[in-house]
């Protein structure tokens, strides 16, 4: 599996896909991956020597359904496009950081945050593949390893809705201050990415900007099987 060309996510409106996070906390990027990519990709879950862990997501409580963290070095395609989506993501990054009055700000590429990361201790990689049977699902949650936390993450529908599985949709919830939460269902088809908010976005009110804290998750699937890729910025403690 090679590396795919940076062009086709230097070719997104990055503009518009900021402007839908400042609305919604999430955005599509269509066709992430190609068909053969997905299948390719979905192909390596298993035990084997390219995932570090395995979890079983009811032996947690974090639903039903299992998923295994890739080990460095990670495959070329997941690292490509850990790499090739960072410096897209970072001004974003960097503009809700401030306007939540908050002190972190990001380097332009991932190697320097990556840096960062494993300075304070967090070495270890968070690229993960799940996979959901009849009857999983994944509870609402936030991807945080540490005190380093990259504030938007992406993940990557490998799987076909309607054909490869039915049920299964990703979901997203943003809990405002004071306000009863919001959620959202996110249309995805094989190999579309959604780009999300981690834990928190500013929310433009009319007294100023509010933070507003988002969980993501995946509701029951009814049929079939169902993989996702997760790519996630900041390392793991
Ligand atoms: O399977 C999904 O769509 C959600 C995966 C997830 O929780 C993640 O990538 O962090
Ligand atoms: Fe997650």
């Amino acid at each position: 599996m090679s590396a795919f060309p940076s062009t086709r996510i230097d070719a997104y409106d990055w503009d518009a896909i900021a402007g839908d996070l400042d609305r919604e906390g999430w955005a599509v990027l269509p066709g992430l991956l190609a068909d053969a990519e997905c299948d390719a990709v979905a192909g390596m879950y298993g035990p084997t020597g390219a995932f570090r862990s395995h979890v079983h997501m009811a032996r947690h409580g974090f639903g039903k359904g299992e998923y295994r963290y890739f080990a460095y070095p990670l495959p070329p395609l997941v690292e490509a496009a850990r790499i090739c989506l960072y410096p897209h993501v970072a001004p974003i990054a960097n503009r809700w950081s401030e306007r939540m009055g908050m002190a972190a700000r990001f380097p332009a590429d991932h190697a320097s945050f990556l840096a960062r990361c494993h300075e304070a201790g967090q070495r270890r990689p968070t690229p993960l593949l799940l996979e959901y049977g009849e009857g999983d699902y994944n509870c609402l949650h936030q991807d945080l390893y540490g005190d380093h936390v990259f504030p938007l993450q992406v993940a990557v529908l490998l799987s076909q809705p309607g054909r490869d599985f039915t049920g299964g949709e990703f979901v997203l919830t943003e809990q405002r201050p004071r306000m009863q939460s919001r959620a959202s269902v996110v249309p995805l088809g094989k190999g579309d990415g959604v780009l999300f908010a981690v834990n928190q976005r500013p929310q433009r009110g009319t007294r100023g900007d509010y933070r507003v804290t988002l969980r993501h998750g995946v509701s029951t699937l009814r049929s079939g099987r169902r993989h996702t890729l997760g790519i996630i910025f900041h390392d793991a403690a």
